[in-house]
């Protein structure tokens, strides 16, 4: 029986690069997951560990990002085809390059202020005990991405603390609020519509137009906003994962790097959460 090796390829799949053009104080921002894939004559690499024609997948998610760079991202069939003309170019062995691309949407709410297009849910949780009502509002999956106005600086430093303290940095996060609304809303049983979008609208200008040191000092001004803004609302809770974005170094392939390629990281992230409430607030009742 002979044994052969059969249809193969490789690549760098779901490289995750923001691009932020800072043209003066309006910035723009193009988000993509970007996955190359090469084939060609990779059989020595299978058959004898042979990688003399293997371009490391590291390099290509380095491409992506310096491409990013030096060619900045218009529409994603012109990055596409840039990059997998670049590499079966510039690789002998490689005869067929696939690059897969996805974009994700993000509306303008300000100079340097976006939110993620899609994915919001609203909920509502109602408590109805002997001692009364309880109704408690909320969205999760509001990703809101400030490109500028957030530092974060001056923390502790123990013999673990590697971070670079960083006076301009993405602020991004995916939103979970739940809000409390007092007696009086629940009794009366109306305008809910009407509270929930001027929570919202609460919510997205204090993200919007605070300057931030820290995601925890974003979460209280959100909070503070909603219940200096809105009637009726007692007690806003708010779980703010900080959603990392990372400066790629590109220095190795002879580019700068001024705030302009990051690396959007997954996990792990940082989890802020805290509660802002009214100091006559009573104690909630357990709905959510
Ligand atoms: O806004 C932040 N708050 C933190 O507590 C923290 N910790 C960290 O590593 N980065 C950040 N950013």
């Amino acid at each position: 029986m002979g044994i052969v090796l059969g249809a193969n390829q490789y690549g760098k799949a779901e490289t995750r690069v923001v691009r932020v053009v800072r043209d003066g104080p309006r910035h723009d921002l193009r988000d993509l997951n970007v996955s190359t894939c090469l084939a060609g004559d990779l059989a020595a690499t299978h058959l004898t560990g042979d990688n003399a024609n293997i371009l490391p997948t590291d390099s290509q998610k380095n491409t992506v990002y310096a491409f990013a760079k030096r060619h900045g991202v218009d529409q994603i069939e012109d990055f596409a085809l840039l990059l997998a003309r670049h590499f079966v170019t510039s690789q002998p062995a490689i005869t067929r390059a696939r690059v897969d691309i996805e974009e994700y949407a993000w509306q303008r709410l300000g100079p340097h202020s976006f939110q993620r297009a899609g994915g919001e849910v609203r909920t509502a949780s109602v408590t109805v005990d002997g001692d009364g009502t309880e109704v408690v509002s909320g969205l999760t999956g509001l990703v809101l991405l400030n490109s500028t106005d957030s530092e974060f600086a001056g923390f502790v430093q123990d013999p673990y603390t590697t971070l670079p303290p960083t006076k301009d940095r993405i602020l991004a996060t995916a939103v979970d609020a739940h809000w409390r609304h007092g007696d009086d809303r629940a009794a009366d049983g109306t305008g809910w519509a009407d509270s929930y979008a001027a929570v919202r609208a609460a919510l997205l200008a204090g993200f919007v137009e605070t300057y931030s040191r820290s995601l925890q000092q974003t979460l209280y001004a959100m909070g503070e906003r909603v219940l200096r803004e809105v009637a009726g609302i007692i007690e806003v809770r708010l779980s703010l994962p900080n959603k990392h974005h990372l400066l790629v170094d590109l220095a190795p392939f002879g580019l700068d790097n001024p705030g302009e390629v990051f690396v959007a990281t997954d996990r792990p992230y940082g989890l802020i959460e805290g509660t802002v409430r009214r100091d006559d607030a009573p104690a909630a009742d357990g709905a959510r």
